[in-house]
């Protein structure tokens, strides 16, 4: 029988008429059911986050319980890749990964809740203030929201979780509707880490309800979103004076120097643009590609391009799998049409099999196609030739996005002024743009949002400092 999964609310799991179904991505099947969220329901998780924090938890007991998190999730690697694989359709060595890089954020999560600190103030350096010794505490900003995007169902949303939880906040999670079992795990794996109850609530549902009586609550001190720039925009407008954390959208470019190493390039960024089926917000879809190098390395990322396998996702063989929707697919087939029909050349893939794109590679794009100068978020990279470093520069740069760029060269003169002209949140030299380890600090400038995450990073975020003054000579 399939199974049925209610909302995590306080001490309970509740469950209700509105029953979604929770698909898997490649067969079309109905994987489980997990039940939606009514306002009261809302409330109530509210209400629970609140209570909750009446007890705080000591910053140790905080790390304890990340630490066992960390390995009990280790524990159910493969349950929990299994349910990636399905729910997002994400291929099975991918969905691995994320499991492991969702272990690790839960562990250096853990660390962190043991080194929050504040910092001494000299104020008795200035008259008046001779007797006063001042400094700083990092204080929790209360309950937090979270709300997570479907294509990192679980890495992502531990991203939030697991920090907020480190720095003393409660948590409110609102995982996409297509993708919340990974967000049910993580629920119970809190609980068996030995998590109080309504420290980790959760509340699935559509956005435009759910997720909008969240932004309304005036009782959520903090929203951290991770999603696309359309969204991001509604929560920022509609957070008002509360503070956000914005993880948005990008159209991302790696640039292929004249001298770059082009046996190391073209298999990685032909991996990286197609992973996740191109679901991935700092996945490689722009490459700029020196005129002198172009075509070997046009010729090599085609060889390395079809040697990708396209299927089912639980597959341990599958490199590509499915779009997440049919209505996602069509659109990235009407812009892979557009742009053909405005003199793209396609130079590999272009076809679909229900869900499944072809790898796709178009040269010859213009700046207005929207293959260019829009995000994809689907298996198509677009390749532009480019005779100076300042022309890469500048074409990089002219994008409304900002969220990571990939620069292969062996100059060291190449790299630093890449990096330091570059308008973008992280700058990955000799690597793609798609390169991300859970520990840095990550997150973009103009329309890729605000904030950073990586656990460290995300405590800052979600602690407000606070300044203590002892006059000690009373
Ligand atoms: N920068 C990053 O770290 C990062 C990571 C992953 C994905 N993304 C971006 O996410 C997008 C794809 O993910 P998606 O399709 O799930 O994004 P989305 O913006 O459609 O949805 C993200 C989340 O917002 C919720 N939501 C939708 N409407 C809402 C509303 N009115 N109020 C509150 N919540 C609402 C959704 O239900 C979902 O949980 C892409 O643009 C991608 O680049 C960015
Ligand atoms: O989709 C965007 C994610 O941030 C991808 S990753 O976590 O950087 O791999």
């Amino acid at each position: 029988m399939t199974a049925t999964y209610g909302l995590l609310i306080g001490s309970k799991e509740i469950f209700t008429d509105d029953l979604l179904p929770v698909q898997d991505k490649y067969s079309g099947d109905t994987i489980a059911y997990i039940c939606q969220a009514r306002q009261a329901d809302v409330n109530d998780a509210v209400r629970a986050a609140s209570q909750a924090r009446k007890e705080p938890l000591s910053p140790y007991r905080r790390s304890q319980i990340l630490y066992a998190a960390s390995t009990i999730m280790k524990g159910r690697r493969d349950e929990l890749a299994a349910i990636i694989a399905a729910e997002a359709g994400k291929p099975l060595k991918d969905a691995l990964v994320e499991v492991g890089r969702a272990i690790e954020t839960f562990r250096l999560s853990a660390e962190e809740a043991t080194r929050i600190t504040g910092e001494m103030v000299p104020v008795e350096a200035y008259p008046g203030s001779e007797n006063r010794l001042a400094f700083t505490i990092r204080a929790p900003r209360g309950t937090v929201c979270a709300i997570s995007p479907f294509n990192f169902p679980l890495n992502l949303l531990c991203h939030k979780v697991a920090p907020a939880l480190a720095a003393g906040n409660a948590v409110i999670t609102k995982p996409a509707s297509t993708t919340p079992l990974s967000a049910y795990k993580v629920g119970e794996i809190l609980q068996e880490a030995g998590l109080p109850a309504g420290w980790y609530n959760l509340l699935v549902g559509p956005g435009s309800t759910v997720g909008e009586w969240l932004l309304d609550h005036q009782e959520i001190n903090y929203y951290t979103f991770t999603g696309s720039y359309e969204i991001g925009k509604r929560v920022q407008e509609r957070a008002g004076f509360r503070k956000t954390t914005l993880e948005l959208g990008s159209n991302a470019a790696t640039i292929i120097h004249k001298d770059a190493d082009l046996e190391l390039a073209a298999p990685l960024c032909a991996r990286m643009a197609f992973a996740n089926a191109g679901q991935v917000c700092i996945s490689v879809q722009r490459l700029l590609v020196h005129r002198d190098v172009y075509q070997s390395f046009r010729d090599a990322l085609i060889k390395h391009t079809k040697a990708l396998v396209l299927g089912d996702p639980k597959d341990p063989t599958t490199d590509v799998g499915p779009l997440i929707s049919a209505k996602e697919a069509d659109r990235i087939m009407a812009w892979i049409e557009e742009a053909c029909n405005d003199g793209a050349q396609l130079l590999s893939g272009g076809t679909r099999r229900g869900n499944m794109i072809e790898p796709t590679i178009l040269a010859d794009v213009k700046g207005e196609m929207k293959v260019w100068c829009q995000e994809i978020f689907g298996p198509v990279v677009t390749l532009v030739p480019y005779d100076s470093l300042e022309e890469a520069i500048e074409q990089t740069n002219q994008s409304e996005y900002g969220l990571q760029a990939g620069v292969f060269t062996r100059s060291i003169d190449v790299a630093f002024e890449c990096a330091k002209k570059l308008h973008v949140g992280g700058v990955i030299i000799n690597d793609t743009s798609a390169h991300r380890t859970d520990s840095m600090p990550y997150g973009g400038v103009k329309n890729s949002g605000t904030g950073r995450e990586g656990p460290k990073y995300a405590v800052q975020e979600m602690t407000e400092s606070k300044v203590i003054v002892i006059n000690h000579r009373m």
